[in-house]
């Protein structure tokens, strides 16, 4: 899987941020430019999924959704993998702990958008990401105040680093999460999907 992985050093900061990408907006780029300014990281990638294990019906196919995800990034401290087909697994728990023995050293940082702060408690072990990475997430439209008042938020709360302090986050001993108040945009590939996706430049 080593090879999957864009090159990094061991100490070295990198925000994961997995998903779905189907397609790939506008609203990706932007919470990954401010995650890598205000989480103190050093490298982002984007994790693009095999397929999300809580939604009903299948992506597009990953080597469409990974073309389109890397025609998009254009940044020299981002990177676009599929590490999750390679390592054979779709759950973040099995990815944290493949990528860990992949890249010793290096510290990761999972990020999310608030909408998957509110369903993070149904992930398969998920108490287990939190311990063992600090965890980043974005505001997004609509969805502010339901993943504040989440049990993940809540069991965690002792965990709570606040925004005031995101730039430790990187380097932060898990148990700890962060959510930034970034500018929004009110942009989802569902919404892209239902218009047909051009906007995105997906194939239709
Ligand atoms: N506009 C946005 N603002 C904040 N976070 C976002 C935004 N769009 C996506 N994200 C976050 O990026 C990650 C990947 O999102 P994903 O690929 O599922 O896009 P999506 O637009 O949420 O897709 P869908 O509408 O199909 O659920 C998730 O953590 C999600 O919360
Ligand atoms: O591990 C899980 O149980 C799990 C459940 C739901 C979502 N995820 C991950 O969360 C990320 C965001 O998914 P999505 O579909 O909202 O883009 C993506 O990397 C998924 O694999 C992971």
């Amino acid at each position: 899987m080593r090879h999957a992985l864009p090159h990094i050093r061991a100490g070295q900061v990198v925000g994961l941020l997995g998903g779905s990408f189907d397609p790939p907006h506008a609203g990706h780029l932007h919470i990954s430019r401010e995650a890598l300014r205000r989480f103190g990281l050093d490298r982002l990638w984007w994790l693009v999924s095999p397929g999300n294990p809580l939604k009903p019906h299948g992506p597009a196919p990953l080597a469409e959704r990974m073309a389109a995800a890397r025609a998009m990034v254009d940044h020299p401290r981002m990177a676009v993998t599929d590490v999750e087909a390679h390592a054979g697994t779709r759950y973040t728990a099995q990815t944290l702990i493949a990528l860990r023995h992949a890249a010793p050293g290096v510290r990761f940082v999972w990020l999310m958008g608030a909408d998957n702060l509110a369903q993070f408690h149904r992930w398969q072990d998920w108490q287990s990401i939190i311990e063992s990475v600090p965890v980043g997430v974005l505001a997004r439209p609509g969805e502010r105040i339901s993943a504040r008042m989440s049990p993940a938020a809540r069991i965690y709360r002792h965990a709570f680093l606040p925004a005031r302090a995101s730039r430790l986050l990187g380097r932060a001993t898990a148990p700890a999460w962060c959510f930034v108040n970034v500018p929004m945009m009110d942009i989802s590939s569902t919404a892209l999907r239902a218009q047909g996706g051009s906007e995105a430049g997906r194939k239709t």
